[in-house]
């Protein structure tokens, strides 16, 4: 008999869309099984005032397949130039959900992020007052830190320090890679919140680079080790209610991963529900999933949970997806969790 399981429609509360070809390639495979997304502003150039918002807003919208009412949460990136004015109002409107700190040069297309921190108190302020959320790319960009250790150095020498000067700032550490990450979002009680990706669930570090150099594997922050990926999959389905699902899928295509200087991001948008299920199963916590997937996010970011709702079946065979999707830009490989899925959305 097969198994089934069903939550409330889940939320993607990190999402790359892009734009043009690839926007059109890759929109249905999120718009099919989440109802809406946290959509990340780092385009080229990238989304930085609330007019750039709304026009990318519109093209997301123009790209949805027929019928679909995913919705699009859109967010701003910070510069330190940004008008607190132009954030304030955006947020006020409902245009945006939250604003992106991307320290510079830390991941793709954070040229145009900051450098110095205490130039953008004052749009920071602006946000506490309103309550619009921080979103972050947690990991310094320092030369002299490996890069093994840039997110646990990032909370000490800056996201902490920033929620200290504004206290009032609610913050989401995005994408958590780490222990450190998970314990500092655990010693707040409110007001902070982490999202997990995915594949942070799946992959440590060897993934990426025993047995030969896998690109399809290289994300920002990168895999650590284990003990740290353990971490990750004891909060994401613990049901802790500051952990919620981020799944940073984030599509290049093959000839921009598999370079001589590849492009950091995994594409999952197409198979985390069912990779999800059956992390959740391994840890005895299916009952879990749907405060990862569903509740806990739409809760920090003050929003009703979604009314329609997403069934998973269990069969005996393993389910068939695609290994690659088809852009214009060219293919772009779907994450391969590197063993079979047995649960699929009906
Ligand atoms: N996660 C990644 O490895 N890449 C993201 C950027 C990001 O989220 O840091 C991208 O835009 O490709
Ligand atoms: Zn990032
Ligand atoms: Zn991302």
């Amino acid at each position: 008999m097969s198994q089934t399981l069903t939550v409330r429609r889940p939320d993607d509360w990190h999402l790359h869309l892009r734009d043009g070809a690839m926007l059109r390639a890759v929109l249905p495979e999120s718009a099919r099984h989440f109802g809406r997304a946290i959509i990340m502003p780092n385009l080229v150039p990238p989304v930085v005032t609330s007019d750039e918002a709304r026009a990318y807003r519109d093209r997301i919208m123009a790209a949805l397949p027929e019928g679909s009412d995913f919705r699009p949460l859109m967010t701003l990136y910070l510069t330190e130039d940004t008008d607190p004015a132009d954030v304030v109002r955006a947020h006020t409107e409902g245009l945006i959900s939250a604003v992106k700190l991307y320290p510079a040069g830390a991941t793709t297309n954070s040229a145009s992020g900051v450098r110095d921190f205490d130039r953008v108190r004052g749009v920071l302020d602006a946000m506490a007052e309103v309550g619009c959320p921080l979103c972050v790319h947690g990991e310094v960009t320092d030369a002299d830190i490996d890069i093994f250790d840039r997110e646990a150095v990032f909370i000490d020498r800056v996201l902490d320090p920033i929620r200290r000067a504004t206290p009032g700032l609610r913050v989401i550490l995005e994408h958590i890679t780490t222990r450190d990450g998970i314990e500092y979002v655990k010693s707040a009680d409110h007001g902070l919140g982490g999202t997990i990706t995915t594949h942070h669930l799946i992959i440590n570090r060897n993934h990426i680079l025993v047995g030969g150099i896998k690109p399809h594997y290289y994300c920002l922050p990168v895999a650590k080790r284990e003990e740290h990926r353990l971490a990750l999959r004891a909060a994401a389905t613990s049901g802790d209610a500051r952990f919620f699902l981020g799944t940073d899928s984030a599509p290049h295509t093959d000839a921009n991963k598999q370079s001589g200087c590849g492009c950091a991001g995994c594409f999952t948008a197409t198979n985390t529900m069912s990779i999800l299920a059956q992390v959740f199963e391994e840890e005895n916590a299916l009952d879990q999933l749907e405060a990862f997937t569903s509740r806990n996010g739409p809760d920090f970011y003050r929003l009703p949970v979604n009314d329609s709702t997403l069934t998973l079946t269990k069969s005996d065979q393993p389910m068939d997806y695609p290994a690659q999707i088809v852009t214009g830009d060219g293919p772009v490989t779907v994450f391969d969790p590197g063993f079979p899925l047995y649960w699929q959305v009906s």
